[in-house]
């Protein structure tokens, strides 16, 4: 098993559970941990045989695009729920950063790891 990863994903969405908050995107900060298996791309040197990082992202950024949650722990299930839809993996491990929203801390959010069910 190996692992893919994206680091500090920048995905503008509508969230947060106060009005203020729900007047313009905030753009929040997205790191993520993908288990799969990676042996054929390893061996074939061909981005179709393995989980394209960039499509990951463009789907990450797509969520964000149509979400409107209020909650960050919300905005992560959703997120999760399309990574596995579209992406042939193990697991996921998702850490979404809200910069700048409390005094006294520099950033706050939220981490969920998820593990796929298989029949195996
Ligand atoms: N566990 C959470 N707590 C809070 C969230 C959240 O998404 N998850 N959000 C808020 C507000 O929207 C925050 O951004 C401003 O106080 C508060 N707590």
């Amino acid at each position: 098993m190996q692992t893919i990863f994206i680091e500090g994903l920048q995905v503008p969405t509508l969230i947060g559970v106060y009005d203020w908050e729900r007047t313009q995107e905030t753009v929040l900060i997205v790191d993520l941990q993908i288990n799969a298996h990676l042996e054929a791309a390893m061996k074939s040197d061909d981005v179709a045989d393995t989980i394209n990082y960039a499509a990951v992202a463009e789907t990450v950024k797509q969520v964000g695009k149509d979400a409107q949650f209020e909650l960050l722990e919300a905005l992560g299930n959703a997120i999760i729920e399309a990574v596995c839809a579209r992406f042939d993996l193990y697991k996921i491990v998702l850490r979404i950063e809200k910069p700048g929203i409390l005094p006294d801390a520099n950033k706050v959010g939220i981490t969920i790891s998820h593990e796929v069910e298989t029949n195996a």
